[in-house]
């Protein structure tokens, strides 16, 4: 029996195009984030994946991704379960700044901690490990049981509520998941064996 987890991050958002941080913003996707997201959809129906759930943020960029996806592996009527708990990292007071400004005002290597440490938050937002202290308990209680039932399940998301996922999933250490990038509308798959442990991940594209 297959127990299989496909974890894709949104499509390019409008505000991932302009530069600028976005945490818990709603922007939408832009023109090639729905060209990613249509992609990823026709890429996971040529590999034949039989989806049984699906999981995603409460926003717009991972749900509309989600949508795409479905449309263009030809699923309809899917079950998709919506939490916050899958939401980006809050970005806090950063949220709505440019990259590139923020890198001159503060330096690039404390916005490079900000963006990319395990336990450094942003100011009044979340550090990936406030992050993954929400993600991982529904993740567990949640999806885990899911996947271990069978089948397949699919989790549309963001750079960082995956990378708190992938973090777990492949054993990463803190030094290892600050050089971690997750890319756009690329699906990354895991398989399980019977006692919950991951026996292969494979990148797609
Ligand atoms: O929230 C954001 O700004 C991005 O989607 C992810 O940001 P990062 O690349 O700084 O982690």
């Amino acid at each position: 029996m297959d127990r299989r987890l496909i974890l894709v991050r949104h499509g390019q958002s409008e505000w991932n195009l302009k530069n600028l941080f976005t945490g818990w913003k709603n922007p939408g996707l832009t023109e090639k984030g729905v060209e990613e997201a249509i992609a990823a959809g026709k890429l996971l129906k040529s590999r034949g994946y039989e989806i049984e759930l699906c999981y995603t943020s409460a926003l717009t960029r991972a749900q509309r991704t989600l949508d795409l996806i479905l449309e263009n592996m030809d699923i309809v009527n899917m079950t998709i379960i919506r939490n916050q708990a899958l939401n980006e990292r809050d970005y806090g007071d950063l949220a709505g700044l440019n990259k590139d400004d923020a890198r001159e005002k503060w330096g690039e290597e404390q916005v490079h901690i900000w963006r990319r440490s395990y336990d450094t938050p942003p100011p009044g937002g979340e550090s990936l490990k406030d992050t993954a202290e929400r993600v991982l308990p529904y993740y567990e209680a949640e999806i885990a049981p899911r996947v271990a039932d069978g089948g397949t399940i699919l989790v549309a998301a963001h750079g960082n509520s995956l990378r708190a996922l992938v973090m777990k999933l492949e054993g990463l250490t803190p030094e290892q998941i600050l050089k971690r990038e997750i890319a756009t509308g690329k699906p990354i798959i895991y398989d399980f064996d019977a006692d919950g442990n991951v026996t292969n991940v494979e990148n797609i594209e």
